[in-house]
């Protein structure tokens, strides 16, 4: 590796690779590590080419993959020669020589049609290739660095280094979730990955507790409400269409026919998610509001993104957001990401953290 590790590789939804690319070089350039982004439209890959030598490794210790809104995984690395196809194996260990030992191998293809025919290579190389990296010792147990190799061709590839602590816990960012069988609809997955990536495993008990009492703004047919419901919660579910019957007959369910941007509920409640497609900046307000109004502590919602500036646009309303929240003296956490099972959209996560568990009960949420 002539330059380090000065490649960061960045996986994104095909056809967002010029909203991942202006992400990264700006948080890069906020940063002071120069570079410039190569990203081929529809290829679902973004290269951050970094100047210094070993800038990319920098960058995944400085950043926060977490604020990253449009990258849905990363690592950082270099491409790899691979003269022969008789042999990818040799040349991969040579390369590893320039990464910190890692405690496991992560093959990953891009999210096209050509990346997944590449799957059966990288599954077949698999053992062989961690046997070989074991010998050399270049495989640690417990070690916090995890290696990532990305396939482009039978013949060119890019290895590199992610830290657990600070990376997706999915090869390519893409979960492995299923459609329950009695769920409604597709989109219940939306929000379930949006829980798996927001809210950690070990606080799944006390933020998402049975006996909640959540909003589902735009509910029908119910996907979303059935997450909620899955949790024990109660959920007002605000749609002039219809809900699934099964929902309905658990009991945990108030339909309420009304308009989801003017409606508030009877009294605080816990969640309040909303999946309505309407402008990005109309439900950015709408929610800041519930927030100032006190109507609801934490909240999950999407931000349909059908313009030509879609990176500007989410930009803008998390500055909104935010001001709206400062201006009324809230401290509060805000996350954005392109999910996985997102289309053309955003989620966002804005969560109250000012607010004690004593005072939380007492206003009842
Ligand atoms: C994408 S669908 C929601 C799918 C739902 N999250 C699920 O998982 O089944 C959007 C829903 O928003 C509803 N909707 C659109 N505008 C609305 C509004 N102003 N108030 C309430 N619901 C609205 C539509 O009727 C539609 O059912």
């Amino acid at each position: 590796m002539s330059n380090g590790i000065d490649h960061l590789v960045l996986f994104c939804r095909p056809g967002f690779e010029g909203e991942c690319a202006a992400e990264i070089g700006e948080r890069a350039g906020a940063l002071g590590i120069p570079g410039y982004a190569k990203a081929k439209p529809g290829s679902a890959l973004v290269f951050f080419v970094c100047q210094q030598k070993d800038g990319a490794f920098e960058l995944i210790k400085q950043l926060a993959f977490d604020e990253l809104v449009f990258a849905r995984a990363w690592f950082a690395g270099a491409p790899v020669a691979i003269d022969s196809p008789e042999d990818r194996i040799s040349p991969l260990v040579a390369a590893a020589e320039a990464l910190p030992r890692c405690g496991g191998l992560l093959q990953e293809t891009a999210d096209t049609n050509d990346g997944k025919q590449l799957q059966a290579l990288a599954k077949k190389l698999q053992r062989p290739l961690e046997s070989v990296l074991r010998k050399r010792t270049r495989l640690k147990k417990n070690s916090p660095w995890r290696m990532h190799l990305l396939w482009l061709s039978g013949t060119e590839a890019f290895l590199g280094t992610s830290n657990r602590r600070n990376a997706s816990a999915w090869a390519g960012g893409i979960p492995r979730l299923r459609v329950p069988r009695d769920a409604p609809s597709r989109a219940t997955l939306k929000l379930e990955e949006a829980w798996h990536h927001f809210i950690p495993q070990e606080e799944w008990d006390i933020r998402l507790a049975p006996s909640m009492r959540a909003v589902d703004l735009g509910a029908a047919p119910g996907g979303w409400t059935y997450q909620l419901v899955q949790r024990s919660m109660f959920v007002y579910a605000v749609d002039n269409g219809p809900m699934a019957q099964s929902l309905m007959d658990t009991g945990q369910v108030e339909h309420v026919k009304a308009d989801g941007f003017s409606w508030r509920p009877p009294k605080p409640v816990h969640w309040l998610v909303c999946d309505i497609v309407d402008k990005p900046s109309r439900t950015a307000a709408m929610v800041s509001d519930w927030f100032v109004r006190g109507d609801c502590r934490e909240a999950v919602f999407n931000l349909k993104l059908p313009m030509k500036k879609r990176y500007a646009e989410v930009v803008s309303c998390a500055q909104k957001i935010a001001s709206a929240l400062h201006a009324a003296n809230i401290e509060f956490e805000l996350r954005m990401r392109q999910l996985y099972f997102d289309r053309e959209e955003v989620t966002v996560h804005l969560r109250r953290v000012d607010l004690n568990d004593e005072i939380a009960m007492h206003r009842n949420f």
